[in-house]
């Protein structure tokens, strides 16, 4: 089958009613040009040779994953080369790429090598000394070592003061010992750790004198540099078939007896000294920072997710002609029928305002990743909070989007070549890694719990929970406008008041004679549903500042199409809310039949830039590897392109037939 090289010619014409400029769009949506020159750039040199995807997914587990290495490497091989052409030295380059939503998607069944650049490289540089930095984490940086966050066990993920792995010190040969003393301490699923790195960061309760000084991060060597067979007392492999990510080599490692200098814990917060003195962190919570930086990527990465699947479904939507809407008519686009537009816009504001919170969030990372560096430790709550809320929200709704979308396309939706099956297990994957999603809203709920006891006792709020203190001083909810702030202030009023109702059932319970965490456990529903409604406020009050900002730095025809996207996103989410909504706010019929309207209206007006939106978000064809998402439309060709290349097409009879077809119908007969 070739493929046309004309563009399908109702692709074309979407792209031609375009009302605003695309490429200004597509910076803005990148913040700003320079990140998006560097993907530009780095997609023209990693793409040239990429495998094709179809051909990917009828290999064996091992194939695939051999082959995964390979064009990590390869595409690892070139960012460097990239680096130092553009800033000898720097690793800018490298970071943005690597850690970024690309990265993610270079390889359909994710990288053995991504927690090494999101988290083991970096925890090597924030965690470790400057000495430690020099000995391990520049062999790191230059990838002369690779490397991953061992941290989750067989028995325990969530409950870190639970994990079972211990370093004990011992002062006569200034070593530790590290062990995994049972079956349930195995560690269990870290990124690469299977086949591919030969070192790792563990974390191990620290035990001085059999005293427990809680989890430090060790630096290990598993495999031998060389041979890299696993080295003396170590037990390690692939933890075997997952229901996606089948490249990511995620990899069990047992300890007996491992013997590591003292020196290989990593001592940037926490010390051991060489007489078994412990020195303790500044704050215990630093240990989990990499978890934060990884949860603030997270939005960015799933966001990406979201949005790749919008893009597939909207183009194969433009595309494909189904249904006269009226008898006497030809069949119209599917995206011409309402309720299309209802599965597909809504998960195209969504993703693009968990990308600007996304953006939001990875700056307030980088402030008080900086404030940390000097001392100041006063905004790592407030970061937890918000990035444990984005975390959630955003793999939630990308997730369930995702699956949305890909219902939207119907029977080839399902088609492993659409490539919807990859891109939700990649985001699925995101509800449970870097912290379960309900456990996640479970810690905001107590920062709500606090912030509330705060709040009535005068304290100061953090910035992002300052809203709460200005909608508990309302009588009621002012009058209904059903302007944008109003549909804010809504989520807002909604989020005080389920965490009102919370914080009530709570002390009911305390006075009740329920103990703390058992008042807690069973405020549980009430606290968590505060602490999603919490982000989705966030999320809207983000997207209706950064609209209503800035204004004069945009052209006119983007600002109106941000406002249309903003209104679909705060009609969209008040909707969706409304049972929260109506519990504190009084709504009559007319207030909801207009938002209904509002909502019907704007669709409209957004239908004709939908494809131009999707082109916006700039994803290479390879990134988005669907034979409906494919930027000319040739949709029909590439479905059919990749049945041709099913290995059951490459003979006329299969194997099976003589073996057993044949022989089970003559013996029917
Ligand atoms: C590509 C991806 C690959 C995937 C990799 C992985 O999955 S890697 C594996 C990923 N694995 C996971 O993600 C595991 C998920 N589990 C966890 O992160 C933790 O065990 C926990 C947060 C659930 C509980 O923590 P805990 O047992 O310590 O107990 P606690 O609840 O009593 O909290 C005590 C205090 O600490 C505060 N605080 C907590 N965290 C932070 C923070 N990061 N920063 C700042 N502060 C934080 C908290 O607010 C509280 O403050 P308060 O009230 O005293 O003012
Ligand atoms: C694809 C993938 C990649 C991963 N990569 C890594 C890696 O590189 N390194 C690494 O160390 N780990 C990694 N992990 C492990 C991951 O971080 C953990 O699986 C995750 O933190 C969840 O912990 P858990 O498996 O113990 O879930 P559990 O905590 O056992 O969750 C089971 C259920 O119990 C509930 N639950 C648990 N505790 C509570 C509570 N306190 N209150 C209410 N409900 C609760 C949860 O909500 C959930 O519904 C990876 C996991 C996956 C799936």
């Amino acid at each position: 089958m070739t493929i046309p090289k004309t563009v399908n010619p109702d692709l074309a014409n979407e792209r031609k009613k375009a009302t605003f400029d695309v490429e200004e769009f597509t910076a803005f949506i990148h913040d700003g040009e320079s990140f998006l020159q560097l993907k530009r750039l780095a997609e023209e040199e990693l793409f040239s040779d990429l495998p094709d995807p179809v051909e990917l997914d009828y290999l064996s587990y091992e194939d695939y994953y051999n082959r995964t290495v390979e064009q990590c490497v390869n595409a690892i091989t070139k960012v460097r080369a990239m680096q130092e052409r553009v800033n000898p030295g720097g690793l800018e380059v490298y970071h943005t790429l690597m850690t970024g939503p690309m990265g993610t998607t270079l390889m359909p069944g994710g990288t053995p090598m991504g927690v090494h650049f999101l988290m083991f490289t970096r925890a090597l540089k924030n965690q470790g000394t400057p000495e430690q930095y020099e000995k391990f984490g520049r062999r790191a940086d230059n990838c002369e070592i690779l490397g991953t966050y061992v941290q989750t066990e067989l028995g325990h993920g969530t409950y870190l003061r639970g994990l079972e792995t211990r370093a004990d010190y011992d002062r006569q040969t200034d070593e530790f010992v590290l062990n995994t003393p049972k079956l349930t301490s195995y560690k269990w699923w870290p990124g690469g750790l299977g086949n591919t790195v030969n070192h790792c960061i563990v974390v191990a309760q620290l035990y001085i004198d059999d005293e427990p000084m809680g989890l430090q991060l060790f630096f290990l060597q598993v495999r031998d540099e060389q041979t890299h067979k696993a080295l003396p007392g170590i037990d390690i492999g692939d933890i075997g078939k997952k229901i996606g990510l089948q490249a990511v080599n995620n990899g069990y490692l047992g300890l007996t007896n491992v013997r590591i200098p003292r020196t290989n814990m990593l001592m940037k917060n926490a010390k051991v000294l060489p007489d078994g003195t412990f020195v303790k962190s500044p704050v215990s919570q630093l240990a989990y920072f990499p978890m934060v930086f990884v949860r603030c990527m997270i939005v960015l990465v799933n966001s990406g997710f979201h949005a790749m699947a919008a893009t597939i479904a909207t183009r194969y939507s433009a595309v494909r002609r189904q249904s006269p809407i009226k008898p006497d008519e030809p069949e119209p686009q599917v995206l011409d029928h309402v309720t299309q537009q209802m599965k597909i816009v809504p998960e195209i504001v969504t993703a693009i305002a968990y990308r600007l919170a996304g953006v939001k969030l990875n700056k307030m990372y980088e402030e008080t990743a900086s404030a940390v560096g000097l001392s100041d430790y006063s905004r790592l709550p407030e970061l937890h909070a918000l990035a444990c809320t984005l975390k959630a929200s955003c793999t939630y709704d990308s997730t369930f989007g995702i699956e949305r979308l890909r219902l939207a396309c119907g029977g080839h939706g399902y088609l492993a070549s659409a490539n919807f099956g990859n891109i939700f297990t990649w985001a699925t994957a995101a509800c449970t890694y870097e912290g379960e999603n309900s456990v996640l809203y479970l810690q905001v709920g107590k920062i709500l719990l606090k912030t509330w006891g705060d709040m009535l006792s005068g304290k100061p709020l953090m910035p992002t929970m300052a809203y709460l203190g200005v909608c508990a001083s309302w009588h009621e909810f002012p009058e209904w406008t059903g302007d944008w702030q109003c549909l804010v202030q809504a989520l807002q009023y909604a989020a005080t008041n389920k965490t009102l109702i919370a914080s009530k059932s709570y002390t009911r319970r305390l006075e009740s004679g329920l103990s703390p965490p058992d008042a807690f456990n069973v405020t549980g529903i009430e606290l968590t549903q505060a602490a999603e409604l919490h982000g989705r406020a966030f999320v809207a009050n983000n997207f209706f500042e950064e609209v209503t900002q800035n204004r004069e730095n945009r052209s006119a025809s983007l600002n109106n199409l941000l406002e249309q996207l903003l209104e679909l996103y705060l009609v969209h989410t008040v909707q969706r809310h409304m049972a929260d909504i109506l519990r504190f706010i009084h709504l009559t019929d007319e207030h909801l039949t207009s938002l209904q309207d509002r909502l019907e209206t704007v669709l409209a007006e957004l239908r004709p830039n939908l494809v131009a939106i999707c082109d916006g978000f700039d994803f290479h064809d390879k990134v988005l590897s669907s034979v409906l998402g494919c930027y000319d439309g040739n949709v029909y060709e590439r479905i059919f392109e990749a049945a041709k290349k099913s290995p059951l097409n490459q003979r006329d009879v299969p194997a099976s037939f003589a073996q057993h077809l044949k022989p089970f119908m003559r013996s029917s007969l």
